[in-house]
């Protein structure tokens, strides 16, 4: 259950309520990203629904989380590997997984997105949710590159309705972009902005413009180094190592690419290429094109710019 700074909010029109302490959330898509917040927000003590399309994906998170957790009590519980795995089983018992997203958001106090980076398919999801689940729920998007506005429109939930953005891996990254569109209330950003810092993380307000703050600046750097590439003017092995050694990025251009995902990054170019057709900055990749119709699309299939 939400606890409420002021009024417990029963209608439809919530102007009452007041920073929702969020403690119970349900965050739709359990890929990459989904299943790393789930797993930060399980350990740092929230109760999480996760909900994908199937239960064999769901089985997949859950798996992946088991996995990432175990390397993170390698570390925090090096010399007590029993407490280790005591907590473990209890991050675990703060996730349970469901494919059916209306009923996921009954009691839900915050409902984050994670799916597919298709505006569409989020507004569709978002408009269907924003019937079942209660007046004092906020919703939230990890878009890496859509309009917090454009999403948020599908909804008549506008005053609750922000930009959450974590960076992958979750669990060792500790930025959050928080992102208010005109018409998020004050008490949502707040809420939001207290949610992330009681996930341990570092949040940074943002406004919402193209690529926030992080992918307004990465973006550009990475389609570059395709550029560079693309003209015959590096090899990427060569690019990496100079970003790594010359720059001290802990990855290269072309490594990250392929953590993040090329399907993901397509995605966002061809979106940002739709909108600004003239801007040489996202024109199509042919050699990314080509990886992403191959189904190479990085890390997540084993392979991408490399193996
Ligand atoms: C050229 C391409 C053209 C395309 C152009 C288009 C561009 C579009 C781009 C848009 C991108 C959009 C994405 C987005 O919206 C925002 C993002 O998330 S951007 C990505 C941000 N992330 C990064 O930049 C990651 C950079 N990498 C790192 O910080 C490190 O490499 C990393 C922490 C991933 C791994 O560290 P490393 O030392 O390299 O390797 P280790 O494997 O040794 O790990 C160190 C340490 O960390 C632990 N660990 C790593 N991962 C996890 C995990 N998932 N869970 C738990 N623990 C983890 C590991 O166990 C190690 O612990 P030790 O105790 O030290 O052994
Ligand atoms: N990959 C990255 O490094 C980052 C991605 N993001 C953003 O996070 C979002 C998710 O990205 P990833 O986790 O990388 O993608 P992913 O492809 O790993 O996972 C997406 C998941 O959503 C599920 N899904 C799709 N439609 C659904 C629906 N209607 N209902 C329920 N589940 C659905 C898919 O089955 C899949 O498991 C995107 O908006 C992306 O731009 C943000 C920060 C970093």
């Amino acid at each position: 259950m939400a606890f409420f700074t002021h009024q417990i909010c029963r209608g439809f029109s919530c102007s009452a309520v007041r920073n929702v302490v969020i403690k119970q959330l349900t965050i739709i898509g359990g890929g990459l990203m989904g299943a790393g917040i789930a797993q930060v927000a399980a350990s740092t003590g929230h109760s999480v629904k996760l909900v994908d399309t199937s239960d064999d994906i769901l089985k997949k998170s859950v798996k992946g989380i088991e996995g990432s957790l175990k390397r993170v009590v390698k570390k925090k519980f090096a010399d007590k590997p029993e407490a280790g795995e005591e907590f473990i089983q209890k991050v675990l018992q703060n996730v349970s997984t469901s494919t059916d997203a209306g009923s996921a958001v009954q009691d839900s106090d915050l409902v984050l997105e994670a799916i597919v980076e298709n505006l569409k398919i989020k507004q569709d999801l978002f408009g269907r949710l924003d019937k079942l689940a209660p007046a004092h729920t906020i919703f939230a998007s990890n878009t890496s590159s859509l309009p917090i506005s454009d999403i948020a429109s599908s909804t008549s939930r506008l005053d609750r309705f922000g930009g959450l953005h974590f960076f992958n891996p979750v669990p060792m990254m500790k930025l959050v972009e928080v992102i208010a569109t005109s018409a998020t209330s004050q008490e949502t950003f707040d809420s939001l902005l207290n949610f992330s810092k009681a996930m341990g993380k570092v949040p940074v307000s943002c406004k919402d413009t193209p690529g926030f703050l992080v992918n307004r600046l990465l973006v550009p750097y990475m389609m570059e180094a395709i550029r560079l590439h693309e003209r015959g003017h590096g090899s990427k092995e060569d690019i990496d190592i100079a970003m790594k050694l010359g720059a001290g990025y802990p990855m290269g251009p072309f490594e990250l690419a392929d953590y993040v995902g090329l399907d993901t990054i397509k995605f966002i170019v061809d979106g940002w290429n739709a909108k600004d057709p003239g801007n040489p900055l996202f024109a199509q990749s042919e050699l990314l094109n080509k990886l992403v119709a191959e189904g190479k699309c990085g890390k997540k299939t084993g392979e991408g710019f490399y193996k």
